[in-house]
């Protein structure tokens, strides 16, 4: 069995991956990418030290990555994804594991688009994956074998904590870990912006800001951290943390999370509808 993976569109998530599986000390040779843009190639090869393919508008790339690989990682937008896996029949091997991490595609979507008995594993991957600290949802399709879903668990394992999940949960983990480090940021600007507006200099709110999410999230990295218990090591009675969640408690910012997330799972279920 060859060793060879494909990545097939790699823009931010797919690179994340393929950085990552490159830490973990999977050999550049082992890897091959394709992206639209000819820069974009020569930046990912300069960067990775792996054989970047542009494909222009010709689908010739992709199906020169594909050949002979055992694992081909789809990771171009959700929209195109079914017309890119159809276009793979000439070259797929039988036996490859063709992983999808694009939100909202579903595992029947992806199975119309390629061969008959075509093993598929979807996946809900998130950036984090590039240092390593990723976390990856997989679901195997119809025609994936214990075996193949096995074998994208190991390969994922390498740049994450990896969890198996029913589809049906799919869209939910990816309102919770795939848009979460946009959260994060979010949360981390914000902070940034209250620094200023309390009259700190830009810069300094920032290091602050990012110091201190990096900081907490390094701690709930400790084996057993918990969340809660580890904000009230923070919250003194009566002191000023506590006065600050209260007023994130009164407006109702934990509901405000839910709703976000709500909303993303809702746009996961309409993008689903409208590919068809
Ligand atoms: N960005 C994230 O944090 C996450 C993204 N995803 C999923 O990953 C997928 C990709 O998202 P991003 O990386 O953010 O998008 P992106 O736009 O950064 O990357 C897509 C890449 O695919 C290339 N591409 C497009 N069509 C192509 C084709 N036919 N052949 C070869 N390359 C092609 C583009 O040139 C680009 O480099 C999406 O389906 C998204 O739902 C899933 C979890 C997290
Ligand atoms: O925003 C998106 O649609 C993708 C899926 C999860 C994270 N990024």
């Amino acid at each position: 069995m060859t060793n060879k993976i494909a990545f097939l569109g790699c823009g931010s998530m797919n690179e994340a991956i393929m950085a990552g599986l490159l830490a973990s000390g999977v050999p550049a040779r082992d890897i091959v990418a394709t992206v639209r843009r000819a820069s974009r190639a020569s930046e990912l090869a300069e960067r990775h030290g792996v054989t970047v393919i542009a494909t222009g508008e010709e689908e010739a790339a992709n199906l020169e990555a594909v050949r002979g690989a055992a694992v081909v990682v789809l990771g171009v937008k959700p929209v195109g994804i079914a017309d890119l896996a159809a276009s793979l029949a000439p070259v797929l091997s039988p036996s490859a594991v063709v992983v999808s991490v694009a939100a909202a595609v579903s595992i029947a979507q992806l199975e119309r688009a390629l061969p008959d008995g075509q093993p598929v594993v979807r996946s809900m991957p998130n950036t984090p994956a590039r240092v390593g600290r990723g976390v990856i949802a997989v679901s195997g399709g119809t025609h994936a074998s214990d075996e193949d879903v096995k074998r994208t668990v190991d390969l994922f394992s390498a740049v994450g904590v990896v969890v198996e999940v029913p589809e049906e949960q799919i869209d939910a983990v990816s309102a919770v870990s795939g848009s979460g480090p946009a959260y994060a940021f979010y949360l981390t600007e914000a902070m940034a912006a209250a620094g200023e507006s309390l009259g700190l200099d830009r810069e300094l709110s920032l290091v602050l800001a990012r110091e201190t999410v990096v900081g907490a999230g390094l701690m709930l990295a400790e084996p057993g951290a918990d969340p809660a218990q580890l904000r009230r090591g923070v919250t003194s009675p009566n002191g000023t943390t506590e006065r600050a969640i209260a007023v994130f408690d009164e407006r109702g910012l934990p509901g405000i999370i839910a709703d976000g997330a709500a909303a993303a799972t809702a746009r996961a279920r309409e993008i689903t509808r409208e590919l068809g």
